[in-house]
C-alpha cells in the first residue's frame, strides 16, 4: 500500500499504487469480512453496487479466494440498481452476473435483485419487502439502534459528483428517513429510473467500503474526504457515515491525488 491514514469520522483510507495492488487489497477485505461474518451468524449478507466496482473485484474469481471463500453462505444484494430488463447494458445485476457470480459458486437463490417488470416506484417497494422478510429470517442482521437491516458489507463507488448508489447531489432522495429502499426517475446520470438503498440503510450497516479510481473523481474524493467547509456537505459522499459501522475508503493515487497530505501517513 503506498499510503494509509484516517480522518475522524470519515474512515480509513487506503491508497494503493497500483490497480493490481487495489484489486489484491479488496479481494483480501472482502474475503475476510465474508468470513467473520460467516462465523459469527452463519452467513454473509453483501450488497454491491454497479459500475467500475465490478471489475475491480475482479481478483474474487481466482485463486486462492474461489477456493477459499465460503460462497454457499453469499447473500447478494444490490445498494442501488438501474430499472431495466436484467440482460441491458445498463442493468447493475447483468454487470455483477457477467464479472462476478457467474464465476464463483453461488447459490442461484441467495441472488436478490431487484424485480425488472415493475415500474420504478413498484421495484423499490418490493426490494424493501424482500428485504424484510430476509431480516425477519436473520438472513440480513437487524440494526441495534433503528429498525434499519445492517447488511455485513456495504460496497460503493463514487461518480465525479459525489455519487453513492443513486444518490446524487441535491437530490430529495438524501432526505428520505422512512424508507429503506427508494426511487428516482431523474437520474442525471442515464439511465433515469432507477432504485437506491437509502442513507438510512447505508449507516447501518457493520462495513461500508467505498471503491474509487481515476483522477476525473479526485475532486469528489476530496470534497468527500477533507474538511473543506459548506460546499462539501452537499456531496452525497460525504454523508456516509456508519453509525456503529468500519467505512474504509479503497482509492488509487490519481483519484487520491486532491487529498490533503495532513490526513495521510505513509505504510
Ligand atoms: O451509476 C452508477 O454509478 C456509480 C459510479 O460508477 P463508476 O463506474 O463511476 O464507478 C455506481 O457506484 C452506481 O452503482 C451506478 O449505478
Amino acid at each position: 500500500m503506498a499510503l494509509s491514514g484516517g480522518h475522524k469520522d470519515r474512515g480509513e483510507l487506503r491508497i494503493h499504487e497500483s490497480l493490481d495492488e487495489l484489486k489484491t487489497d479488496l479481494a483480501d477485505y472482502i474475503a475476510e469480512i465474508s468470513e467473520a461474518s460467516v462465523k459469527e451468524r452463519g452467513v454473509f449478507a453483501i450488497a454491491l453496487s454497479g459500475g467500475s466496482l465490478i471489475g475491480l473485484m475482479g481478483k474474487l474469481c481466482e485463486a486462492p479466494y474461489n477456493k477459499t471463500v465460503d460462497w454457499s453462505k453469499w447473500y447478494i444484494f444490490w445498494a442501488d440498481e438501474r430499472v431495466v430488463a436484467k440482460n441491458h447494458a445498463d442493468s447493475n445485476y447483468k454487470l455483477a452476473k457477467d464479472g462476478l457470480l457467474s464465476k464463483v459458486p453461488i447459490v442461484p437463490s441467495h441472488v436478490h435483485s431487484i424485480n425488472d417488470s415493475m415500474s420504478a416506484e413498484e421495484a423499490a417497494d418490493d426490494y424493501e419487502f424482500v428485504i424484510r422478510q430476509l431480516v425477519k429470517s436473520r438472513v440480513v442482521n437487524v440494526s441495534d439502534i433503528s429498525d434499519c437491516p445492517k447488511f455485513d458489507l456495504i460496497l460503493l463507488g463514487l461518480g465525479p459528483d459525489g455519487h453513492v448508489a443513486s444518490m446524487f447531489p441535491n437530490h430529495s432522495a438524501l432526505n428520505e428517513r422512512e424508507e429503506w429502499v427508494t426511487f428516482i426517475t431523474d437520474s442525471p446520470k442515464p439511465p433515469p429510473e432507477r432504485i437506491t438503498f437509502t442513507l438510512p440503510v447505508i449507516n447501518s450497516a457493520s462495513n461500508v467500503a467505498v471503491v474509487v479510481t481515476g483522477d476525473s473523481k479526485a475532486e469528489a474524493v476530496h470534497l468527500a474526504i477533507d474538511d473543506v467547509g459548506p460546499e462539501s456537505s452537499l456531496i452525497p459522499a460525504r454523508m456516509v457515515q456508519p453509525a456503529k459501522g468500519k467505512l474504509v475508503w479503497f482509492l488509487d493515487k490519481p483519484a487520491a491525488s486532491k487529498l490533503e497530505a495532513s490526513n495521510l501517513s505513509s505504510k
